[in-house]
């Protein structure tokens, strides 16, 4: 192996020469020459709104596919996955808290939190409880009442619902964890516990996590903080 595949294999994310321009908007919205996050790994990603930050996530996730470059994903280069084989592969390896929890309303809490074991196996082959006790487990790390787990989602505090997404994100362990503004609609007290908890569990499962977020106050608590626009280089490449 050469060095460059050994970069790319011991890292958590390798980005190389990659850009991306939504259809239509007649411009590039990312540029990424060079980025990388090791395993296990906690950075906090900040930038103005609108730069280009949950395009990012969207693309380290399989879900957008770059117009041109190479995301490589815990050593897997994510475009020699076909469409359903990355579907797959995100199922297993990345959990996602979004900014809106995307939990299915009418579930209860301690179904959305099994979801992710539902649709992948090696989530369920980590673990080492059965997937119900090890979301109980979480639950209660995240500081909600076991009398809430059996309340469809909808019935839930915005609060809560970030924790039930939380936990569904670190169920089975994945190697990678996005965080697209988890804490947005918490208050002061409880965005500084549910960052505690987060990153707790995180170094429990060795688990990466790259955390989006506006809010500086939650960033002394990354190992490293990235702005966007310095990874970004859109609109610096000489014209050519
Ligand atoms: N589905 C979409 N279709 C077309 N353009 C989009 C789409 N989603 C985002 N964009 C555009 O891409 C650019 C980057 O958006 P993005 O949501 O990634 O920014 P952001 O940094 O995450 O913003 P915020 O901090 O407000 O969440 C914006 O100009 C936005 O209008």
């Amino acid at each position: 192996m050469d060095d460059d595949t050994n970069t790319r294999e011991a890292s958590a994310i390798a980005i190389a020469d990659l850009t991306f321009a939504w259809p239509g908007a007649g411009g590039v919205c990312l540029d990424v020459p060079d980025f990388k996050v090791s395993r296990g790994e906690r950075v906090f990603m900040h930038g103005p709104s609108g730069s280009g930050k949950s395009t990012l996530l969207s693309l380290v996730a399989g879900v957008l596919e770059p117009g041109a470059g190479r995301i490589v994903v815990l050593g897997q280069d994510l475009a020699a996955l076909s469409a359903r084989a990355r579907d797959r592969y995100r199922a297993a390896n990345i959990g996602f808290v979004f900014q809106m929890f995307n939990l299915v309303p009418y579930l209860t809490a301690l179904d959305n939190i099994l979801l992710p074991c539902r649709f992948s196996c090696e989530r369920v082959s980590r673990l080492e409880v059965p997937a119900p006790a090890e979301a109980r487990r979480l639950a209660e790390r995240l500081d909600l009442e076991a009398g809430l787990l059996d309340r469809p989602a909808s019935e839930l505090s915005v609060g809560q619902q970030q924790r039930v997404a939380a936990a569904r994100a670190l169920i089975g362990r994945p190697g990678l964890v996005i965080a697209d503004e988890p804490t947005s609609a918490l208050d002061a007290d409880r965005q500084q516990r549910f960052l505690d908890l987060l990153l707790a569990e995180c170094d429990a499962a060795g688990t990466t996590l790259l955390f989006v977020s506006h809010d500086h106050r939650l960033s002394r608590r990354f190992e490293r903080l990235v702005e966007l626009r310095d990874i970004n280089h859109v609109g610096r490449r000489a014209p050519g």
